[in-house]
């Protein structure tokens, strides 16, 4: 039987998964990534990579499967003995007391008494808290790891921006469109916007506890602490804020007071792919392409979920073709 040739548009943790996804499900597929960037230099790089639903309001028994599907995932990936990912036990303290169903997926989960409340909260706005455990996936390691068994199973990359999906038909079976925020041209989107997010990389190892409130996040990854958060919608710029980097080391450290001693490594800024849900789905119009984008601030806590579903809609089409 003929090989399907399939093209996976952008190489974020959701194309680079997608394509690998595919790989595994149709092993006789030629499948090529095509993108403008590829890490470390994509917004999946700059995530801090904490296993949560964050900013994205889809469904939430879709967002509980896809998180499981990506815990499991991470797992295996922690078997092999990689790098960049590990259980991390923290504070989630809120403003208002709401226990989200996504909780179901966490590990550990102990919604703190008031007597607890009153050693851990630090603003007078902290009311409510839980502790429990996650995990973290640091992108840029395990989207080289994944990048690897998708080129060692025969996978091809081009290197260039599409500015038109119809560029890919006559030389592609299927198309998968993964292009984030790039898809708002791409494909004429508007639902999607930018949520512009500032973080700082720190080292503090002496902070063992991830601390996460309605306005700041301290995240733990192998070595480093990364310090966020903004989340301004619809903002463009890529350009670190001096005034913001200092707003949010002040914020964190009065809600994690160790990290005064931090030692500041770098700052970043990047703008999350946001969208009223995730778009999963065969193009109704284009009938050839399949879209998996729009995952706002949870893209690495839903990637393999999603790509799991992006192959299985993949065979779908390339067994439509067959049978024409
Ligand atoms: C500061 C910050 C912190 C975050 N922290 C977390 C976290 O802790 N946990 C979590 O789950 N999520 C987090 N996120 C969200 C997560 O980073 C995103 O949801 C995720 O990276 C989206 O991945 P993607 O592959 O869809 O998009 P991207 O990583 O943006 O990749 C899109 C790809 O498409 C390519 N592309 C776009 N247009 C074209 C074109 N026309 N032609 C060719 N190629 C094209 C780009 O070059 C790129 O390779 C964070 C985001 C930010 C900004
Ligand atoms: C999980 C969050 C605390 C971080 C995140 O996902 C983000 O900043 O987009």
């Amino acid at each position: 039987m003929v090989s399907p040739k399939i093209a996976v548009i952008g190489a974020g943790i959701n194309g680079v998964s997608s394509a690998l996804a595919i790989q595994e499900k149709i092993p006789n597929a030629e499948v090529t990534i095509i993108s403008e960037k590829f890490s470390p230099n994509t917004t999946s790089d700059v995530a801090a990579g904490l296993i949560e639903p964050y900013l994205c309001d889809d469904d939430v028994n879709k967002i509980i499967r896809w998180t499981k599907a990506t815990i499991h995932r991470i797992q295996e990936y922690m078997a092999e003995g990689n790098d960049g990912a590990e259980e991390m036990s923290g504070y989630w303290i809120q403003s208002v007391k709401e226990v989200p169903k996504w909780l179901e997926v966490m590990k550990n989960v102990n919604v703190l008494s008031e007597q607890e409340m009153k050693q851990i909260a630090k603003r007078p706005e902290h009311k409510f808290g839980v502790f429990y455990s996650t995990w973290y996936l640091e992108p840029t390691p395990y989207i080289k790891w994944e990048t690897e068994k998708f080129l060692k199973n025969g996978g091809r990359i081009v290197q260039r921006k599409v500015e038109n999906i119809r560029e890919l038909d006559k030389d592609f079976d299927v198309i998968v469109n993964c292009s984030g925020l790039g898809s708002k041209k791409l494909v004429g989107d508007n639902g999607i916007y930018p949520t512009r997010g500032q973080i700082i990389k720190v080292s503090c190892p002496k902070v063992k506890h991830f601390f996460l409130d309605d306005q700041y996040y301290a995240l733990l990854n192998d070595s480093t602490i990364t310090l966020g958060g903004t989340k301004d919608q619809h903002q463009w710029d890529v350009t670190v804020n001096p005034k913001l980097a200092q707003k949010i080391f002040e914020g964190n450290c009065v809600n994690v007071p160790s990290l005064r001693s931090a030692r500041i490594l770098s700052h970043h800024v990047d703008l999350r792919p946001s969208r009223a849900t995730v778009r999963l789905e065969i193009d109704s119009k284009l009938g050839k392409l399949v879209h998996n984008y729009g995952h706002g601030g949870s893209g690495i806590t839903l990637h393999w979920g999603c790509a799991l579903e992006c192959a299985a809609l993949v065979e779908q089409l390339v067994a439509k073709r067959a049978k024409l």
